[in-house]
């Protein structure tokens, strides 16, 4: 553990020592005021690098010149594009390569997902998630049970913290999973709480749903690219995740997702087809029956999204050179040295939410303002600092070690010590 103090020095010389710091220079940062703003809000949408610009025009270039051929003919043929991001998404998420896949978006995904995976019967049809999932995922359960035909306040059990609390218990998630047993369906958690930052035992949860006959299923919208996760030795059933926060895919890029190979490799899982999940020897012969990949592929429904997976296919090269181990190395020493200096500001007022245990988070802190937190955000952006508000009253602080340095965390905590 790094002794840590308030001085400029001591941040310039973790730079110095931090093997990460050059990737920095890979990242557009907007500006304010003429020098680069404080980035710490690549939680909600990562900076773009700048290898996306020249890939981006490689794909307009060959749609160009080759129009329906660059499905067979393009520097990166379109026909098998999802196949180009997975080895390197597959590291991320700690999953075989045929078991991750990229298509659509995060919340169609998860009701993709929910799809294959949620076969209610009279006896076993409730799903669990934690009080406070991300509105999306609220919204796409709601109307799944309703789907159904099933009361949301029925087949809908949402774990909350104790009494005073604001954290869930990893004792508390796993004891209501046995206390439903098998009348529970899926667990559906989101992998790190979007909110508090929490980030949960995922094989803890997948052990215990497994143990009562649930499937576990996650929402890696806020771990993916983060924190480390080893989907497949835990045994996860599915996943799925946006890759436009840490993975800097761009705004809206493609969706990812994970199935595991038991359920991947048997043409029989239960899904919602189209011809891209079919084998690609037999797409064109336009024949009847649907014949899926035995892979992860096979849940891709429609054509390639090109434009809307380049980006993300130039921003993995950078996660495969720095490694995802050694991001997060860098991420546990980076949010440390945000909580310490956040500790040594008297004048304002705020309690950081987020679990003090690094095993229980991610990069993001979030500091609970009682009151003025939305004009203090306000003061931040003015500053030029970029995080985000989350009502009720959280400031979440996120400083992705891709792009974030130790200097920019002491900048961070200089103007918040002198301004505020
Ligand atoms: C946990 C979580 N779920 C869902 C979403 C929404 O994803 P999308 O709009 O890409 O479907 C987000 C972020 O926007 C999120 O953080
Ligand atoms: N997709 C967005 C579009 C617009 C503004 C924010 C987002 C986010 O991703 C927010 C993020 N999911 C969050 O944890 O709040």
């Amino acid at each position: 553990m790094t002794n840590f103090d308030t001085s400029l020095f001591t941040a310039k010389q973790l730079d110095e020592q931090d093997i990460l710091a050059p990737f920095k220079r890979q990242f557009h940062f907007p500006k304010h005021q003429d020098t680069d703003v404080i980035y710490f809000c690549g939680n909600s949408l990562g900076l773009q690098p700048k290898n996306v610009e020249a890939a981006v025009l490689q794909e307009l270039s060959d749609w160009k010149n080759l129009a329906i051929s660059g499905f067979a003919k393009a520097q990166n043929p379109w026909l098998t594009y999802q196949e180009y991001l997975k080895p390197t998404l597959a590291n991320i998420v700690g999953a075989k390569a045929d078991e991750v896949t990229v298509m659509n978006t995060l919340t169609v995904n998860l009701h993709l997902l929910m799809l294959s995976f949620y076969k209610p019967t009279k006896q076993r049809f409730k799903i669990m998630m934690e009080a406070g999932a991300f509105p999306s995922d609220q919204y796409a359960i709601e109307t799944l049970v309703k789907h159904f035909d099933l009361e949301p306040n029925d087949a809908i059990i949402e774990i909350e913290p104790r009494e005073g609390e604001k954290l869930l218990r990893t004792e508390d998630i796993l004891s209501a999973i046995a206390q439903h047993g098998d009348s529970l369906a899926v667990v559906m958690f989101g992998g790190i709480n979007y909110y508090t930052g929490q980030l949960f035992d995922m094989a803890a949860i997948t052990d215990a749903a497994h143990k009562v006959g649930a499937i576990a299923g996650f929402d890696l919208a806020h771990v993916v690219g983060n924190v480390p996760i080893q989907l497949h030795d835990w045994d996860v059933d599915f996943a799925c995740w946006c890759n436009y926060k840490y993975l800097n895919g761009g705004p809206g890029a493609i969706g990812g997702l994970y199935v595991h190979e038991k359920y991947a490799s048997n043409p029989s899982t239960p899904r919602l087809a189209g011809w891209w999940g079919n084998e690609e020897a037999i797409r064109f012969k336009m024949e009847k029956g649907f014949v899926p990949k035995t892979t992860a592929s096979g849940w891709n429904i429609s054509t390639a999204q090109i434009l809307n997976t380049v980006s993300l296919k130039a921003s993995l090269e950078l996660f495969a050179d720095a490694t995802i181990e050694r991001l997060r190395e860098k991420s546990i020493q980076l949010t440390n040295y945000l909580e310490f200096l956040l500790h040594q500001l008297p004048n304002i007022q705020f309690e950081i939410i987020t679990p003090k245990n690094v095993a229980e988070r991610g990069a993001q802190l979030s500091l609970y303002f009682l009151e003025n937190g939305k004009a203090i955000h306000q003061k931040m952006i003015d500053n030029g600092i970029i995080v985000d508000y989350r009502e009720p009253g959280v400031i979440r602080v996120a400083p992705a070690p891709m792009y974030c340095s130790f200097e920019d965390v002491y900048r961070f905590y200089a103007i918040l010590r002198d301004h505020f």
